[in-house]
């Protein structure tokens, strides 16, 4: 039994989804054309990082395999090892939307089998009956953006009128979200959460998965600065998930990052927060030390996705993965024996892609822990068998769906 770590490095695709065609996608491969952009040395920033793609950690975990058999390809200019440690596998999602919740709670044994609802793509995104109730309520002159858009783009575009008029900046994407982005001290940080939980009440009937509250300082257009203080306001996961089980059953399911929010909250005993890779690989080793027989650390990595993947910044995401590999071995040094670790994803986000938003791939699943076999467990069907395998190993009932791959 021992404990469960589960990463999800958010947006870590690696390719070749069934689907991808539905999703526009075809094609979309965040691992490969990271890799590609590396080899060819289209991904050199001085001071960052430069050549090809080293990830020598996860290859050993079987990233190289797990790519080839995922997309049909090696990625480009990275070594194939020889030796490969722990299962290594990649799967499909089944899940309708290819957004952090319907991942998230797929790879904890409840896939999304319903359609979200989602903001039209032409003229305002948002239902005129919406924005009027939502300002009467909170005691506002109005919204601006009423759009699709990148939020760091948003910001920079209409931060300065926000600040003028009082009006926030309410945007959405292709997941089913209702961002708001409004400044931290000239509107209130208090006053955005609280304005947020008024918009999610109002965007229940219409199935919109996320509120999110999108703060930032500074005092002009080129000094806007998203904070660490992003909330996502989500609505509870269809079914209980591993987490509510694992709570059941009496163990503690520690959330590190946004994985609280994610589940709203739900099978979560503790939440301890952190901001940036960095300060989440920091937050993560010392919850390890904390972590009890028949616990789980559910860890969230969630600059690849917020950070580089949606700013289609191939350098900058290039330079999170090594330097997320580089730190493994300090995760792998606090394993004991018994433990599992899983590291995994909940969807695409291809830095060479067009637009901004998610890619539908496969994700990559490595697991390993002292004593554990060195095989392919192939391609799943479905991230499910994620949670199935976390729930075996920690020695709770088998959930509806999913098979464990231990
Ligand atoms: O462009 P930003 O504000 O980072 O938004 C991105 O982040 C949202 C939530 O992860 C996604 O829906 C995507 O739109
Ligand atoms: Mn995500
Ligand atoms: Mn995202």
């Amino acid at each position: 039994m021992a404990r469960a770590f589960l990463f999800v490095l958010d947006s870590f695709g690696i390719g070749g989804a069934r689907d991808a065609e539905a999703y526009q996608d075809l094609g979309s491969n965040t691992l490969g054309h990271i890799a590609e952009f590396c080899a060819a040395g289209a991904a050199d920033r001085e001071g960052l990082r430069d050549g090809p793609l080293k990830l020598p950690n996860m290859s050993s975990l079987g990233l190289m395999h797990i790519a080839r058999l995922a997309s049909g390809d090696w990625p480009v200019g990275m070594p194939v090892p020889e030796r490969v440690f722990g299962m290594h596998g990649a799967a499909n999602e089944v899940s309708r939307g290819k957004d952090t919740p319907s991942g998230h709670w797929e790879i904890a044994g409840t896939p999304v089998m319903f359609d979200w609802g989602y903001f039209s793509q032409e003229g305002d995104a948002f239902p005129p009956e919406l924005i009027e109730a939502i300002c009467q309520e909170a005691g506002l002159p109005g919204i601006l953006g009423n759009c699709h858009a990148s939020g760091t783009d948003i910001i920079a575009r209409l931060g300065e009128e926000h600040i003028r008029t009082g009006k926030p900046i309410c945007y959405t994407s292709t997941d089913s979200v209702f961002q708001i982005a409004a400044h931290e001290t000239h509107f209130g940080l208090q006053r955005l959460i609280d304005f947020c939980l008024i918009v999610r009440k109002h965007l229940d009937p219409l199935n919109i998965g996320r509120v999110i509250a999108r703060p930032f300082i500074g005092e002009s257009s080129a000094a806007f600065e998203r904070t660490g203080n992003r909330r996502d306001f989500s609505v509870l996961p269809p079914e209980p998930t591993l987490l509510d089980r694992l709570k059941e059953a009496g163990r503690t399911v520690h959330a590190v990052g946004k994985i609280g929010d994610i589940f709203a909250h739900q099978g979560v005993s503790r939440v301890i927060k952190a901001n940036g890779n960095d300060a989440l690989m920091n937050a993560t080793l010392a919850t390890m030390d904390d972590a009890q027989d028949g616990d789980l650390v559910f860890t969230n990595f969630v600059d690849f996705d917020m950070l580089y993947g949606h700013r289609r910044d191939v350098p900058g995401y290039a330079a999170a993965l090594e330097a997320f590999d580089k730190r493994l071995p300090e995760v792998i040094r606090k394993m004991k024996p018994g433990d599992l670790l899983i590291l995994t994803a909940d969807h695409g986000c291809d830095p060479t892609w067009r637009g901004t938003d998610h890619t539908r791939e496969r994700v990559p699943i490595m697991a390993y822990g002292p004593g554990l076999p060195n095989r392919l467990i192939g391609l799943r069907d479905s991230y499910a068998d994620i949670g199935e395998t976390v729930a075996g190993h920690l020695g709770i009932a088998p959930g509806r769906h999913g098979r464990s791959f231990l």
